[in-house]
């Protein structure tokens, strides 16, 4: 182990050995639009790997796309694209709608034809026929409605839908069950005698106005115009075969019609290259017809965990023996920052099979993290096998033993086996460098002030000269539960502090002690909480900056 070195420079280290791996997606990838004078299409793919096409080279992606994209992006399928990173931009490849259609269950119509409808002078059009959804619509001839479905195309000539509330019909509901059923369906729904339905008041002067179709006539209690055509109107079997509608509402022209590329037009950009992919992304490229997606590559890292004394948890472990917490905890960490797991090894402290294993590690991933055979030991197997690597104390505690070097060519990064040592370097040296190869954010510091620090709530002692990374978990919002505030003259001045907002600092609690062993204490903690190399305790109401788990 030779001297050792800030936690700044092995990270520094640590981001330079990752440089070349970081599967950085330049150039753009658009997908789905038709860009003009471009005809180069398709993706080109080679190979296929877990997550789908690999894209190599540049290319040009989806249907009828283009630009370009490089080494580091894939196409998946749009329903395995959750949590990725999109690679390219992605455009519509068609309006939004793609058809004018109906915003409501109800009759379409021409809004000249209803205007000035009301309860007591309704209009009376006579219904033409019914356009459900998935259908295709037949234009609308003057004076005449039809009834339609939400989703359904609005026929041409037509543009504006009355909702079926706004008609004596009040719902198509039982509409179909009595066309099914018969006679029976027909009497436990029967059509609603308009009159009666509409309680509509007599209007004198409603009644000689004209639709805009050919016709009056009077129809039930109160007065309506008609629309063209010649239908039986006024008596409770108007619905057999459609009939006619009595409409109580004018709607202008437009209303509760969607009309195409309301939502977005052909060409327009859906979503934008560096999105990380939630569902609501996910619906909108679905929605537009795009079936697969650029996404950035993951890295693929391998977790090694070395010690002759692990068993994989669930096998019993005998005398001596312990349950491997670290090839979980670290595939986990991997996983979490956007890379994905290339195998896990669990290796003993024979050399030669170490050697194997890590090259295997090696020969099928981009990184290898190991944890253990690091330190002083007479079996540090991670040593023996990367003889060319750096191995050095880094002024920390706990994750002090760590190295980093390569395998055959492959990136190494070497942890301490203390189980909360190898998580702790997995936050302070990994963490963001993977997320950041990955097009994700990095994880921001936070600032706090301490409740409790030592068991009893008093202070807890920290080695000189080397920063400690402590576990705190925060306490919920509403505050302090005893009485402890910041101070004033914080001893750890240093940094940002939520103080420089209105917003209170956050308040944290330190968990267990500072032993690198105390897994299961850790997983009490939402923190990590950092006392500098320069402070032998932490006391209650110091400041603090706290790094996130998770
Ligand atoms: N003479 C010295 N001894 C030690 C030093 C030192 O400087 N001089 N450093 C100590 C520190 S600090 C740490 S941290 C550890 C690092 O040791 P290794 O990286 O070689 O790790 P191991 O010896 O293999 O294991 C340490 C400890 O952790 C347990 N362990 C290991 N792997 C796992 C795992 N996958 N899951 C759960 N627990 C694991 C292992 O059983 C040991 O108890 O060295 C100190 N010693
Ligand atoms: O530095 Mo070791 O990682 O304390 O436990």
């Amino acid at each position: 182990m030779g001297s050792r070195v800030s936690v700044e420079e092995h990270r520094d280290d640590v981001a330079r050995l990752l440089a070349g791996i970081s599967g950085e997606v330049s150039g753009t990838t658009t997908v789905g639009a038709e860009v003009s004078g471009t005809t180069t299409v398709g993706a080109e793919s080679s190979g296929a790997t877990a997550g789908g096409a690999e894209v190599s080279g540049t290319a040009t992606v989806g249907a009828e796309g283009s630009g370009t994209t490089t080494v580091g992006a894939q196409l998946v399928p749009v329903g395995d694209a959750l949590g990725r990173v999109l690679a390219g931009d992605v455009l519509a490849p068609e309006p939004l709608p793609r058809f004018r259609n109906s915003q409501m269950d109800g009759f379409a119509v021409r809004a000249a034809d209803i205007a000035g409808a009301t309860v007591g002078a309704p209009v009376i059009l006579p219904v033409a026929g019914e356009i459900a959804a998935g259908s295709a619509a037949a234009p609308l001839a003057p004076g005449t409605a039809v009834r339609i479905m939400t989703g359904a195309p609005v026929p041409a000539e037509a543009d504006a839908v009355v909702p079926v509330e706004d008609t004596d019909v009040g719902t198509f509901n039982h509409d179909h069950a009595a066309a099914r059923g018969s006679a029976s369906g027909r009497e436990t729904n029967p059509p609603a005698d308009p009159a009666s339905r509409l309680e509509a008041p007599h209007d004198p002067d409603a009644g000689e106005r004209k639709a805009g179709g050919s016709g009056t006539a009077p129809v039930g209690s109160g007065s309506a115009r008609i629309g063209s055509g010649s239908v039986p109107v006024g008596s409770g079997s108007a619905w057999v075969g459609f009939g006619s509608v009595r409409i109580i509402r004018s709607r202008a022209a437009g209303e509760f019609v969607r009309e195409v590329g309301s939502d977005v037009g052909a060409g327009d950009l859906v979503l934008s290259a560096g999105t990380v992919l939630a569902p609501h992304h996910l619906a909108a490229v679905a929605a537009c017809g795009v079936a697969e997606l650029p996404v950035r590559r993951r890295l693929r890292v391998a977790v090694v965990s070395t010690g002759t004394e692990l068993v994989a948890p669930g096998e019993p472990a005998g005398p001596g023996q312990i349950w491997d917490a670290n090839a979980v905890a670290l595939a986990a960490a991997v996983r979490a920052a956007g890379a994905e797991v290339a195998g896990t090894y669990r290796i003993t402290d024979d050399p030669e099979a170490a050697r194997r294993a890590l090259r295997t590690a090696a020969a099928s991933s981009d990184l290898v993290i190991t944890s253990g055979g690091v330190s002083q030991g007479a079996h540090e197997v991670v040593k023996d096998v990367l003889s060319g690597a750096v191995f050095r104390s880094v002024a920390m505690q706990p994750g002090g033993p760590q190295g980093f070097g390569r395998l055959d060519g492959t990136p190494v990064v070497t942890f301490p086996g203390n189980p909360v040592s190898a998580q702790v370097s997995f936050v302070v040296f990994l963490r963001d460098p993977l997320r950041r190869a990955a097009g994700l954010p990095t994880v921001g510091e936070l600032r706090a002030v301490v409740g409790h620090a030592g068991e009893s709530g008093g202070s807890i002692a920290s080695p000189l000269g080397r920063r400690q990374y402590l576990r705190g978990r925060l306490r919920p919002a509403g505050g302090m539960r005893g009485t402890v505030g910041p101070k004033s003259g914080s001893r750890f001045p240093e940094g940002p502090t939520a103080r420089t907002s209105d917003r209170p600092l956050l308040q944290v609690d330190v968990v267990g002690g500072a032993g690198s062993h105390l897994v299961a204490s850790m997983g009490a903690a939402d923190v990590l909480v950092e006392v500098p190399a320069d402070r032998s305790a932490l006391d209650p109401g110091d400041e603090v900056t706290l790094l996130p788990l998770g």
